[in-house]
């Protein structure tokens, strides 16, 4: 049964270094934020772990997976965090062992109010972008996830998952079916996400007629990078409900089940697909 009254969610946005201690420290601030404030669904970012000196140090702390017990301290952090809070928690992106051991899959995991998994997802998309001093190449260490969306039921309704660069493959969300929220969390550069961000996330919601929670990385890094933030909550409508535009923070606002509806039944655009 789905409880229809309106619920807070909120995206945590962090500015991760190079130590994992101090930024699950710093995360599990942001969440305590959002929980006291009501929140009953918590995202992290992307890398909300680590934002390492070289893309290889997410290798140096990939932690195997197990859905029964937390498997390493990130996972312990994320399974303790969901439960002391009692709110259900899109654990940003965990760096998980791969087949291959120089590289890691890029995983969001979802922890129910209980501490258990409720939910994973391996980020399908590698980005990759060249300009000027600027290189990324995620798939050097990153093992793609296998092409298949990931969603998860909560009391409130059915949830899809993605990640960052996904944002730019909209084919993903159409195949995530009938959701009422999409959360992604984000490590957005500042060069692409100044860009494009905000007009990407607020398409993802027009087109599929539900909310989109983004919780990104926001700053200036230890490791040198820059990240363009913009944490934000965004309405089926295409509204931004809530926003953080830089630095450590959230972005909190209320979801309202019954405005998925009326924006389904006054433009039945989903209902008009003929492909
Ligand atoms: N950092 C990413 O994965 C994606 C990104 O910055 C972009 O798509 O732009």
């Amino acid at each position: 049964m789905t409880d229809s009254a309106p619920f807070l969610v909120a995206a945590c946005q962090t500015v991760s270094g190079t130590h994992v201690e101090a930024n699950l420290a710093a995360a599990g601030r942001l969440v305590a934020e959002a929980a006291a404030q009501g929140a009953k669904l918590v995202a992290l970012p992307e890398y909300f772990c680590l934002m390492g000196a070289s893309d290889d140090d997410k290798v140096r702390v990939r932690e195997p997976f197990d859905a029964a017990a937390p498997a390493g301290p990130i996972q312990r952090f994320l399974s303790e965090t969901a439960a002391k809070h009692g709110i259900w928690l899109v654990g940003g992106t965990v760096p998980l062992a791969a087949d291959d051991p120089a590289k890691v899959l890029n995983t969001t995991l979802v922890y129910g109010p209980d501490g258990a998994v409720a939910a994973r997802y391996d980020k399908i998309h590698l980005f990759g972008f060249r300009k000027g001093e600027e290189s990324y190449d995620e798939s050097r260490t990153i093992v793609a996830g296998e092409p298949q969306p990931a969603v998860f039921d909560a009391p409130f309704g059915r949830v899809g998952l993605s990640i960052c660069y996904d944002l730019r493959f909209p084919e993903l969300f159409r195949a995530m079916g009938d959701v009422g929220l999409i959360v992604l969390p984000a490590a957005f550069t500042h060069t692409t996400g100044s860009a494009h961000w905000e007009v990407l996330l607020r398409a993802r919601a027009v087109e599929n007629q539900c909310y989109v929670l983004a919780s990104a990385q926001g700053g200036k890094h230890e490791n040198g990078r820059r990240t363009w933030g913009h944490s934000m909550l965004i309405d089926p409508w295409g509204n931004i409900v809530s926003v953080k535009p830089e630095g450590e923070g959230i972005a909190i606002g209320a979801i309202d089940l019954k405005l998925i509806e009326a924006t389904r039944g006054n433009l039945p655009a989903l209902r008009h697909r003929r492909m």
